[in-house]
């Protein structure tokens, strides 16, 4: 078997990694400091809490997104509603304009 190399690494708070796990939830929205990421990278995933390691994905798409224009897709593939997904990303960026959607298959 050959072992998988990674061309990154990406850490979510545990209250996704079960959503992330069953494939509920196939996006994230991060800020331009998690920007970097581009389609085909293999990432080793870990939650921020601990730096336990629960999975591993692969990039399918990288887009800037304003916040302005998330709208109720974006919170199916969060599987939140879109006042949920609002209120979430808020909670951890603040007022924030410009945010980059990630989109990933589970390794
Ligand atoms: C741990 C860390 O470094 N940062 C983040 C940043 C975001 N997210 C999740 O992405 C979506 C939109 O922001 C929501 O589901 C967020 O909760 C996350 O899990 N971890």
């Amino acid at each position: 078997m050959t072992p998988l190399t990674y061309d990154g690494k990406i850490t979510f708070f545990e209250r996704f990694e079960a959503d992330i796990l069953s494939g509920a939830k196939t996006i994230t929205l991060r800020d331009e400091s998690e920007s970097h990421f581009r389609v085909g990278d293999r990432l080793s995933v870990s939650t921020f809490e601990t730096g336990r390691h629960f999975c591993d994905i692969q990039v399918v798409r990288v887009e800037e997104l304003a916040f302005e224009a998330l709208n109720s897709r974006h919170a199916v593939q969060e599987n939140m509603t879109l006042e949920q997904l609002k209120a979430v990303i808020t909670e951890i960026y603040g007022e924030i304009d410009t945010l980059y959607l990630i989109e990933y298959r589970l390794l």
